[in-house]
């Protein structure tokens, strides 16, 4: 392990993974490099200019003499809540997680799970929020509104909360995750009441030195065991008219947000295919450069967020559909994961595939993009297929 300055240790991925338990501030595994902090000073305040604020603070901690603050946390999905971001007292960093690795034994599931029925199985318990029957009856109608041409999409969530017979071990859940799709950005964020945990697949932004990059994600299809089957399920979601429309709303927003702060911005015209272990999606990789170094992560977060893929177009439109349907507050659910350092490189992923956890409970959330032509069958099952990725990691 090598020290590159006080406050900044570097080591190896899987040694931070290792090492994070839930009284670590803060845990990211991005393609860029995995960190991990520890102990938290210089709190950001809720304000309506977030970028400002992350760079006075990242300024107050360089005065107090740390020559290479981070400013790290979650802001929730309404902007104008309070954020949970710190510069932590120290951070490990790393390079990138391996493409595959296995969990070291002490991680491995305990004995009583190897019986064929686990005790958790059996004794948690699941409430969903709203029912099954709520939720689709919910994109029934917002579907009403869609071909009324109210609006032309809205993304309506579900929870599920769970109560296991023992307290969750955040750390262990983290590392399952990470492990199960270590492509995917693995976080885990110290709320004070709770931990905000999981693997999104989906990056709002980034930028490094003047390069952004945003890859925007909407169109699903739960993946399948069978080989065959999955193969079909994604051509049918690149074939899909119906996703690829929900898609491009997004798209465009995305570009449209950020065509003010860049120059050489580039939007494929068609999008792709990426994986996680439990789902299909639509993606598009666009890119750009910073007109000006003072446009920061922060700043093209904020310009972004949220985009169509959690909220829905137009927005204001959209938003007062989601209060009007979605049973529960979204909290940090669809709000922004990341970090930012002092010359205003940083990564914003969106906190998807996630849950609130705290001893024996977990909230778990996932939404689904609702357009005119949605069917509220397949929108239910689609979010019963995202709830995969978190309930595999608790091993439920
Ligand atoms: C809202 C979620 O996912 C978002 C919605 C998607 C869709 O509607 O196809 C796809 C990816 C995400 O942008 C979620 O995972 O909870």
């Amino acid at each position: 392990m090598t020290i590159t300055h006080p406050n900044v240790t570097v080591g190896r991925a899987l040694d931070l993974l290792a090492k994070y338990d839930a009284t670590a501030p803060f845990f990211f595994a991005s393609p860029r490099g995995t960190l991990l902090a520890e102990g938290r000073s210089h709190p950001v305040p809720a304000t309506a200019d977030l970028s400002t604020a992350v760079r006075d603070v990242l300024d107050l901690a360089t005065a107090d003499g740390d020559d290479d603050p981070l400013v790290v946390g979650a802001v929730p999905f309404d902007p104008s809540a309070t954020p949970r971001l710190c510069v932590p007292r120290r951070i490990r960093r790393s390079g990138p997680l391996p493409s595959r690795f296995a969990l070291p034994s002490r991680f491995a599931l305990p004995s009583r799970f190897a019986l064929p029925m686990e005790a958790d199985r059996v004794d948690a318990r699941r409430v969903e929020v709203p029912g099954r029957a709520t939720y689709a009856d919910g994109v029934r109608r917002a579907v009403t509104r869609l071909r009324a041409g109210e609006l032309d999409k809205v993304v309506l969530a579900r929870a599920l909360d769970i109560v296991t017979t023992e307290p969750i071990d955040i750390g262990t859940l983290l590392r399952r995750l990470a492990a199960r799709d270590p492509a995917g950005y693995t976080f885990a964020v110290d709320l004070g009441a709770g931990t905000l945990i999981g693997n999104s697949p989906e990056l709002l932004v980034s930028r490094q030195g003047d390069l952004v990059t945003a890859n925007p994600l909407a169109g699903s299809l739960p993946r399948s065991d069978d080989p065959f089957e999955d193969f079909g399920q994604a051509q049918a979601l690149l074939a899909s008219r119906k996703d690829r429309r929900e898609h491009a709303l997004v798209v465009e927003a995305v570009a449209d947000g950020l065509r003010p702060l860049c120059t050489d911005l580039e939007v494929p015209a068609e999008p792709s295919l990426i994986r996680t272990a439990a789902m299909w999606h639509l993606s598009t990789v666009v890119t750009g450069r910073v007109l000006d170094p003072a446009v920061r992560s922060m700043t093209l977060a904020a310009a972004l967020h949220p985009t169509p893929a959690v909220c829905g177009t137009p927005a204001r439109a959209a938003r007062a559909a989601i209060a009007e349907y979605e049973a529960f507050d979204r909290g940090f659910y669809t709000g922004l994961v990341g970090w930012e350092n002092n010359s205003g490189d940083g990564e914003w992923v969106v906190a998807l595939r996630c849950a609130v956890a705290h001893g024996s409970s977990a909230r778990l959330y996932a939404g689904a993009g609702i357009v005119a032509d949605s069917d509220p069958a397949a929108e239910l099952a689609e979010t019963t297929a995202k709830f995969r990725t978190m309930l595999t990691g608790l091993e439920l």
